[in-house]
């Protein structure tokens, strides 16, 4: 995989191509303080901030880089309040509004799928700025758009392309994980196509296999084969409950994606499924609940820390913890019926 795949696969960069056949969408340049803020560890976000809601104006310009650092009467907890970007607040508030109050937000490839455990409704709606900055600053994968996006690539020899960060906002829709679907291209040739939740048995594509396997071909070939600015990609369909199908999202070909039900040797040249094109694409899916597997973000939905402290002799340091988190709550009950806990 090429840098300039993974150039080609920005949202920005296939939106225009294909607006027709998706979901309704804003592209908002990312401001550079605001990129900074993302990848800063130390800023925390204070939920219940309704900064979002009523952006406020300090002077003429965005003064983000001042944090207004706040001692609790706790010794051992700071509260540090997230600095304000009243300008991209009100941009970005004016375009969730225009696309209906709720959005599902991105940067340039990555949704921050692996973050949602920390929203409130475990989900990527977002109605404001607090509730995204809180999705994006809790992703691994939004971190490694802003920081590795060229990883994977076999040219890394080549200077990396300028990228212009960009937050997209997509008009939330219901989508039923049984209806999305990972469709693979080779040489502008849909060779494979794999149920996107493998973790699930959905018993109506065992049944109606033919017809979905049908409706992404036919789709494919009117909508997407040859429009696309590389002959090798992979992209994302969902299809409704009236079988329409529609574009969600377009990937590099090559292991920067999860290949699903497939394996990466499978789909590259060498591969099986790459050499059976006749009878048309290779259609995967999970066929009986025997077969389901585990999420593949099962291990991002507690913090990494407890993870690693979970292996190994630091298990013992988790344990300390839990205790000691066991004893304080239990001292907080005691405190509250004794009448002294604070309001
Ligand atoms: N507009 C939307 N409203 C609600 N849910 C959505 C929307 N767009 C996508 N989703 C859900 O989020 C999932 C991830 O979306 P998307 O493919 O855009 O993210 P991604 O980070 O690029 O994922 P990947 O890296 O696997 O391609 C989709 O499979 C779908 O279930």
């Amino acid at each position: 995989m090429k840098k300039e795949q993974v150039v080609n696969c920005q949202f920005s960069a296939w939106y225009p191509i294909f607006k027709k056949h998706t979901i309704k969408s804003l592209i908002l340049p990312l401001p550079q303080n605001v990129i900074d803020y993302l990848l800063d560890d130390g800023t925390l976000v204070v939920s219940g901030s309704d900064q979002n809601t009523q952006p406020r104006r300090t002077d003429n310009s965005d003064s983000e880089d001042q944090e207004d650092v706040q001692w609790s009467d706790d010794e051992t907890t700071t509260t540090v309040t997230a600095p304000e970007f009243p300008e991209f607040t009100s941009k970005v508030l004016e375009a969730i509004n225009s696309l209906g109050g709720r959005v599902f937000p991105k940067l340039n490839w990555s949704a921050p799928r692996d973050a949602n455990w920390i929203a409130l409704n475990s989900s990527l709606q977002c109605c404001s700025l607090a509730d995204i900055f809180l999705l994006f600053k809790s992703s691994d994968f939004i971190t490694h758009d802003l920081t590795q996006p060229f990883l994977q690539c076999s040219d890394q020899d080549s200077p990396d392309p300028v990228i212009k960060y960009e937050l997209v906002l997509r008009k939330w829709s219901e989508l039923i994980p049984g209806g999305e679907f990972r469709c693979f291209v080779k040489e502008n040739k849909l060779i494979a196509i794999s149920q996107r939740d493998y973790t699930q048995y959905y018993p109506h594509i065992l049944t109606q296999e033919e017809q979905v396997s049908q409706a992404i071909q036919v789709f494919f070939s009117q909508n997407v084969q040859y429009n696309f600015l590389d002959e090798d990609f992979v992209f994302d369909v969902y299809r409704d409950s009236q079988g329409k199908v529609w574009l969600i999202d377009l990937n590099p070909f090559g292991e920067v994606t999860d290949s699903l039900l497939f394996t990466w040797d499978e789909l590259t040249s060498g591969g099986e499924v790459a050499q059976h094109q006749q009878e048309g694409p290779t259609f995967r899916f999970t066929t009986s609940e025997v077969t389901v597997q585990p999420s593949p973000c099962l291990s991002y939905r507690i913090p990494r820390d407890f993870v690693d402290l979970s292996a190994g002799e630091d298990a013992y340091k988790l344990i300390d913890f839990l205790k000691l988190r066991k004893t304080q709550q239990e001292d907080s009950e005691e405190e509250e019926e004794e009448g002294n806990a604070p309001p």
